[in-house]
Order: structure tokens, then C-alpha cells, then sequence
């Protein structure tokens, strides 16, 4: 089976439901889209209260106040932030006020600290305050009954603060997905032990878990797996309950130990198509259980590409997080190259955004083992299917690696 990237995404993604929501602690909920519209309780600010330390006054009373014609008021009273007492502005008085603290009856207006003497019997006043100055007024934030934010919100740091201000200790939302991901691969050794001969670190697993991670999800690596079918599929069976999606790297192209394509195939419910892209050629995706497996090539730049190209939407689309996939940007290439006829190619390059717009240099080779060039890059240059160079100047697409598609 033959199918272009563009297919590929579709099947993946026709395959997918986003995850159901439920009611999660205000702040575990940060990252992940909203299930409900909110509608506010209460009124924010819920009562009139000073927006300045100083004194609540009636405005009229300070008429004609300047520093050479001082206005001298008794304090009758002190009002702070989460004490309200009974006081009230009668005309000709005023009451010492602090910022967040609910406005005496009979005043209208406040008085910053700095237009005074900060007397506490009397205070000495030298201009006169617009009527309702550094008054915060109820409800004029948001009444209550009315709707904050809707469904299908992105919850970020803001939308937090709003809705810890309105009280919802918990809000209904899509959950993280749970990915689980698995390395297959009997030259693959844990890091940090030591390296046999034709031995090398499982990087994959922890490039799958990072990128698993900063799309939103909650990543069990649970590492690496011998090139063994009894192996590969207990283990793949083990991990199942706990999964929303798998994620495997390596044994899905024509070696004769390429052995996730060969048990999996057997299920008949995971596709190996070829996909026509480069890097990312032999992909597997399909359903083990009920549970949506993606079995990605082993070169770890294709495994790279491949999450990012599939695995990254797939996700969203779990957490319902619109749009499924990055926007691609506009710019010039700044290096020439040559892409194969008939597949999407996908380069390395570092871009920059200057007065010209983005501009990208290709960094490192083509190989799909070079992480090094990998890890200086921050873009994908995109070369579409149907071109086969690029030349130094010319306009290209760019997957920007390190934007957020919110
Ligand atoms: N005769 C053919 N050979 C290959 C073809 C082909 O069409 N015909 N396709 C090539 C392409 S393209 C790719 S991509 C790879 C995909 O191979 P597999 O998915 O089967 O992966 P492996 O053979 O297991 O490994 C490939 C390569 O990647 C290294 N690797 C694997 N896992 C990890 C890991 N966890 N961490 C770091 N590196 C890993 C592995 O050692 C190999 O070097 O097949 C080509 N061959
Ligand atoms: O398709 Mo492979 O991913 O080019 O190295």
C-alpha cells in the first residue's frame, strides 16, 4: 500500500475520537481544552471597592482644592481589604481606605494617599478627585450569569487566573492523552550503561517521550524491547490499559528482523503503508484493541519527522485541540537542493525571522540518522511532492518546529 502524506494524516485522523473530558483540579487542568462553556457565579469585582490606598470621600466636598487651597477633612474611620465595617461618608468626612477594600456607604470617590498628608484624624487634601475616581466598580469586570469562556478553550495561564477568580476549583475538560512508548531494537541499550560492539543508546525512546510530552501528553517510556515477536507483542498486551495511544519506533521496513511489521500484521488491524515522504517512508498505524498504535519508523530523524508530521495531530485531535496540525510558514530558502520526484520531503533547517520574513539555511546532511544536524534545526522546509530542487532564493513552506499552534 502506496499513500501520500496528506492520506496518510486523513486515515490517522478518521480513526480517532478526542478523548472524553471530565472534572479536573482547576491548575491539572492548565494545557488542556475545555469540555463546558463557563458561566460565572458571581459578579467580578463582586462589591465597589478602591483601587488606590487612601481616603474614600464625596467627591463634592473637595471642590476647589489645590496645594495652595487645602482641603482638611476628620477621618471618621479606616476601611482594609477583607474587612468591611459599617462605616459611612457622611458629608463633610472621609475614611481612610486601602486598595481592595469595599467602598464606605455615602462615599463616591477616592482619594490617593499621595494628594495628602496621609493624616489618620485628620488628613489634609489637595486635589479634588473625579467623581468615582479609583472606584472599581461591581460587576464591571463580568455580571454574574454571564459566560467567561466557552468550550473548546485552549486553558492557559489566563484563562486560569479567570476562572480561579469566578471560584470553579474544578473545570471539565479533555484529558491528557496517555501515551505509551516502546523502542524495538536488540542493538538498543539503556543510557548511561556501557556500549557492546554494533551496540547504541535507545535515543528514540526518549525523542518519542519528549516530543509525546510537549505535545501535552502524559508519556510511560516504558524503553526498549529485543527483536523478538513473543516479546514485542506481551509487551505491547501488558501495556495496553494504561494507553490512550502507542507509539513504537524501528522493525517496520524490508529487513528480515523487522519484526513490529511482521506480528502486528498478523492482527490485521494495523496498515503498513509506504508513505511517499522523506525521511518516514514505512509507517504502521492502526488499532491494537481499541487502542490507536502508531508504529514509526527506527532512523531516529524519521521517527522524529513522522511524530511530528502524525503522531503530533493525533494527539491534539484526542484533546480536541484545534487545529490538528501546524500552520506552515512562508520563506526563502537560503541554500539550494535537490528533493526526490513524487515524495514530500522534509529538511532540517534552522530559520530566523528578520524584516524580510523567515528566512531558512538547510543544517546537517539528509541522513536519517543525523541528529546532530537535528538538534541545530528549528524548522522543516517542506518541498512538495511535485519538486525536485530548490534553488538559493526561492520561496519554500516551513514547518516551524518550535511555534505553538494554539
Ligand atoms: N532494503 C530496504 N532497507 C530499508 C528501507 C527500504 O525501503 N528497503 N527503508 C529504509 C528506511 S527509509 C527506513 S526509515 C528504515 C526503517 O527501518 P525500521 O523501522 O525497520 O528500523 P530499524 O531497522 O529497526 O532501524 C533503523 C535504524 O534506526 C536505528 N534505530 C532503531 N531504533 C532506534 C532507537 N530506539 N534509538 C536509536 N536508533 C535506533 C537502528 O539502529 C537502525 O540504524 O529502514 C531503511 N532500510
Ligand atoms: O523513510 Mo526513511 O525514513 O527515509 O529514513
Amino acid at each position: 500500500m502506496r499513500r501520500s502524506v496528506d492520506e496518510h494524516l486523513e486515515a490517522v485522523l478518521g480513526r480517532l475520537t478526542a478523548l472524553p473530558a471530565f472534572d479536573q483540579p482547576l491548575l491539572e487542568a492548565l494545557g488542556l481544552v475545555l469540555a463546558e462553556d463557563i458561566v460565572s457565579g458571581v459578579s467580578l469585582p463582586s462589591f465597589d471597592n478602591s483601587a488606590m490606598d487612601g481616603y474614600a470621600v464625596r467627591a463634592e466636598d473637595l471642590a476647589g482644592a489645590t496645594s495652595e487651597t487645602a482641603i482638611t477633612l476628620p477621618v471618621v474611620g479606616e476601611q482594609r481589604a477583607g474587612r468591611s465595617e459599617p462605616i459611612v461618608v457622611t458629608p463633610g468626612t472621609c475614611v481612610r481606605i486601602m486598595t481592595g477594600a469595599p467602598m464606605p456607604r455615602g462615599a463616591d470617590s477616592v482619594v490617593p494617599v499621595e494628594w495628602t498628608d496621609g493624616g489618620t484624624v485628620h488628613v489634609r487634601i489637595t486635589q479634588q478627585p473625579p467623581l468615582g475616581g479609583s472606584v472599581r466598580r461591581a460587576a464591571e469586570d463580568l455580571q454574574a450569569g454571564q459566560q467567561v469562556l466557552s468550550r473548546d478553550t485552549l486553558i492557559g495561564p489566563r484563562q486560569v487566573a479567570v476562572l480561579a477568580a469566578v471560584g470553579r476549583a474544578r473545570v471539565k475538560a479533555r484529558p491528557r492523552p496517555r501515551v505509551v512508548v516502546v523502542s524495538t531494537g536488540s542493538e538498543l541499550r539503556e543510557l548511561g550503561g556501557p556500549l557492546g560492539e554494533g551496540q547504541i543508546y535507545d535515543s528514540n525512546s526518549y525523542t518519542m517521550a519528549a516530543c509525546a510530552r510537549d505535545a501535552g501528553a502524559e508519556v510511560y517510556r516504558v524503553g526498549i524491547v529485543d527483536d523478538d515477536p513473543k516479546k514485542i507483542m506481551d509487551t505491547l498486551n501488558d501495556q495496553l490499559s494504561r494507553a490512550d495511544l502507542v507509539v513504537t519506533t524501528g522493525g517496520v521496513s524490508k529487513g528480515a528482523y523487522d519484526i513490529v511489521k511482521e506480528v502486528l500484521s498478523q492482527t490485521g488491524t494495523v496498515d503498513f503503508p509506504e508513505v511517499a515522504m522523506q525521511p518516514g517512508k514505512p509507517q504502521g498505524f492502526g488499532l491494537l484493541g481499541d487502542v490507536p498504535i502508531f508504529t514509526l519508523p527506527g532512523n531516529p530523524v524519521s521517527a522524529y519527522v513522522s511524530f511530528e508530521v502524525f503522531v503530533r495531530p493525533a494527539l491534539r485531535k484526542l484533546m480536541g485541540q484545534m487545529p490538528y496540525q501546524r500552520a506552515l510558514a512562508r520563506g526563502v530558502s537560503l541554500d539550494g537542493f535537490s528533493s526526490p520526484a513524487g515524495k514530500r520531503q522534509f529538511v532540517r533547517a534552522a530559520a530566523r525571522s528578520g524584516d524580510e520574513g523567515w528566512m531558512a539555511s538547510t543544517v546537517g546532511g539528509h541522513g536519517s540518522h543525523l541528529l546532530g544536524g537535528l538538534s541545530r534545526a528549528n524548522a522543516l522546509i517542506v518541498v512538495p511532492e511535485d519538486v525536485t530542487s530548490v534553488r538559493a532564493g526561492d520561496q519554500v513552506e516551513l514547518l516551524l518546529l518550535d511555534e505553538e499552534n494554539r
